[in-house]
């Protein structure tokens, strides 16, 4: 059994790489990353280390990986073979290896291959189906009818935290011991495969909510206040008192909103946040604020772990979400210079002023009560 799986960084070799090895299939990595990649080539294997107390070890085997820039054949080829294609490259990659994809599952069709699964595993609301959107992009009607009857992009929510990669063997990754993957199981074509590690659901909704805001949500909570009060990593935000606070506050909030949208029980919701709070205290892990910080554009976004569920609070819950507002006020503030989206955004903040940008970042209508509310906090 083969698997293609787009980025072989934190999460592709740490998790789903991991896991699919595990599985029984051979690993074929794509990514643009030349050393990786050779390096993948070199060792056929790596270690996945499991950041806590007594430090496991994982040894992933049978794995290769392609240059998807300098071999773009060789991804087409790898995919006409493939039993399954996953992704972990980020959301803004998914539209550029949308085209690759496109083109190895049109060489697929050609040669009458059976059904297969393409799943993205980023941090987003409906990847699978964002990553097929831009698929289907590229094909005519009649392409898209039989991309229909031989190809599905089941959507999933993802969860272990994986730390930017310091170590002296660079493919070894350090990750932490807990692990979630839930599937839409209702989207899946052909038959079911049998990985263990994956969870497979009818209804994705509640899942990929209660993962992206509760998990990313405090992450973002910890990177964003805790960067605005001068510090380097989740950790040591998460050990300030006032930090630490607001994320509690914050997971409060998204918790009562997620409480009333999904009835998840109000008790089993407080064990899954303590169980987080003690995640993002892990002492085996170096998090760097930045990395969870990263991207504060897609953060701030509509569909979003910020401005979704403040936007849901007002809604049925009809208070005010005063703690997502501080988060929010703060990633609006974050002008870290090595981060691309920082820069763009703190460039937004100087034209046209916190009210205008806030707008035009989150889709937030003139009126909405948030605004006002992300303004007091800054
Ligand atoms: N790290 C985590 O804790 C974590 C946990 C859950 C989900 N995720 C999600 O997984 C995704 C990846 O995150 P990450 O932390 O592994 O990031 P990462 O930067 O470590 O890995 C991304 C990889 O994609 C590769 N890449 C970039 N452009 C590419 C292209 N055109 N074709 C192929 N590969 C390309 C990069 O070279 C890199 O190796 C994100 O959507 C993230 O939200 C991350
Ligand atoms: O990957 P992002 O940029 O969407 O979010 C940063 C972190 O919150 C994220 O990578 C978490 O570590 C991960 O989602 C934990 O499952």
């Amino acid at each position: 059994m083969l698997a293609v799986h787009f980025g072989a960084g934190n999460i592709g070799r740490g998790f789903i790489g991991s896991l699919l090895s595990a599985a029984g299939y051979q690993v074929c990595f794509v990514d643009v990353n030349t050393e990786v990649v050779q390096l993948l080539n070199e060792k056929k294997e790596y270690r996945v280390v499991l950041a806590s107390e007594n430090t496991e070890e994982i040894v992933v085997k049978d794995v290769h990986a392609i240059n998807s820039l300098s071999n773009p054949e060789a991804v087409i080829e790898a995919i006409t073979n493939a039993d399954l294609i996953t992704t972990a490259v980020g959301p803004n990659i998914l539209k550029i290896i949308s085209d690759l994809i496109a083109s190895g599952l049109r060489e697929r069709v050609d040669l009458d291959r059976k059904p297969l699964n393409i799943i993205a595993c980023e941090n987003m609301i409906g990847g699978s189906e964002f990553l097929k959107e831009n698929i289907y992009e590229k094909l005519n009607a009649e392409e898209q009818k039989r991309f229909d009857q031989l190809f599905a992009f089941p959507n999933a929510a993802v969860d272990r935290i994986v730390p930017n990669q310091t170590n002296e063997d660079k493919l070894m990754v350090s990750v932490e011991p807990f692990y979630e993957w839930v599937v839409d199981r209702s989207a899946m074509i052909g038959e079911m495969p049998t990985i263990e590690g994956i969870t497979f659901v009818d209804d994705l909704k509640p899942f990929i909510e209660r993962k992206l805001f509760t998990v990313n949500t405090g992450h973002a909570a910890a990177a964003y206040v805790g960067y605005r009060a001068g510090f380097k990593t989740i950790k040591d935000a998460m050990d300030n008192e006032t930090v630490y606070q607001t994320v509690k506050e914050t997971l409060v909030e998204t918790g009562s909103v997620l409480v009333k949208q999904y009835g998840f029980s109000k008790e089993e919701h407080q064990k899954y946040i303590d169980k987080i709070l003690g995640r993002f205290t892990n002492p085996y892990i170096n998090d760097e604020i930045p990395r969870v910080a990263r991207g504060p554009l897609r953060k701030l976004g509509p569909n979003d772990r910020l401005i979704s569920p403040a936007k849901q609070y007002f809604d049925v819950l009809n208070g005010e979400p005063e703690h997502l507002a501080t988060t929010i006020a703060a990633a609006l503030q974050y002008d870290y210079l090595q981060d691309e989206e920082a820069v763009i955004l703190q460039e937004k903040v100087k034209t046209q002023g916190y009210k205008e940008t806030l707008k035009e970042v989150s889709g937030l209508s003139e009126g909405h009560p948030l605004i006002d509310l992300v303004l007091s906090k800054i």
